[in-house]
């Protein structure tokens, strides 16, 4: 039994964090900042893409040498974003129960894997998770499938249930055909009902039940 986890937006609010760095990115090129609702729109295809939209949505137009320089200092910055990052509520306690009960655990992120490695250290789980990748450690990242059918694979393979809060995530499970459990708390931009799920939680404590609902029945 295998459950991958996506990170930012489902076992982490992080968007603050994300945001501070967008902003401090921003204020290096004399441009405005950004409101935390905008990042929430701007996370999920991965850092390359968030600072395009960053770009975008401050300076109204995409300039390549200004997006370098952004890029890359967006990522020096992104490396430290911890202090106002969250763990959301029950998380911890629903990562212990879920061990308890045989499962076996990863994450799948578009985050690169760099910032994720340390945010995971930084929370003390950097041996939590048996396999981790990031947006930038194989050359396609959500929603192609690749990236989830690849950490299923290195955990082994077997039946593996799927858990994120974006529409990536769900363009992702149902590419890979693994059942996908949809945290409805973390950064989507459509309504609950618009976005492909097998089920759908806003309370960790509800996932155990739900992960194990989720697996194949035994023949
Ligand atoms: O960094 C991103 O764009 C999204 O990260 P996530 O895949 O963990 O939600
Ligand atoms: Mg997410």
């Amino acid at each position: 039994m295998l459950i991958v986890f996506d990170l930012d937006g489902t076992l982490i609010d992080s968007a603050p964090d994300i945001n501070a760095a967008a902003n401090a990115v921003l204020a290096e090129e004399g441009l405005p900042p950004v409101t935390l609702t905008q990042t929430h729109s701007f996370v999920g295809m991965g850092a390359g893409v968030f600072v395009e939209r960053l770009e975008l949505a401050a300076a109204k137009t995409s300039e390549p040498e200004r997006l370098a320089r952004m890029r890359a200092s967006f990522l020096q910055h992104y490396e430290t974003a911890h202090a106002l990052t969250r763990i959301y509520p029950g998380v911890r306690e629903t990562l212990t129960a879920l061990q308890d009960a045989g499962w076996r655990m990863g994450i799948c992120t578009n985050k690169p894997i760099s910032p994720t490695r340390a945010v995971l250290a930084h929370f003390g789980w950097a041996e939590r998770f048996e396999v981790v990748l990031g947006g930038d450690s194989l050359p396609s990242r959500k929603p192609d499938p690749a990236p989830l059918r690849a950490v299923i694979e290195q955990m082994g393979g077997g039946p593996a249930v799927y858990v994120g809060d974006s529409e990536v995530d769900a363009e992702t499970a149902q590419a890979a055909q693994v059942p996908f459990a949809l945290f409805t708390e973390g950064y989507r931009k459509s309504p609950v009902p618009a976005i492909a799920h097998q089920r759908a939680f806003d309370s960790w404590a509800d996932l155990p039940a739900i992960a194990e609902s989720l697996l194949p029945n035994p023949a």
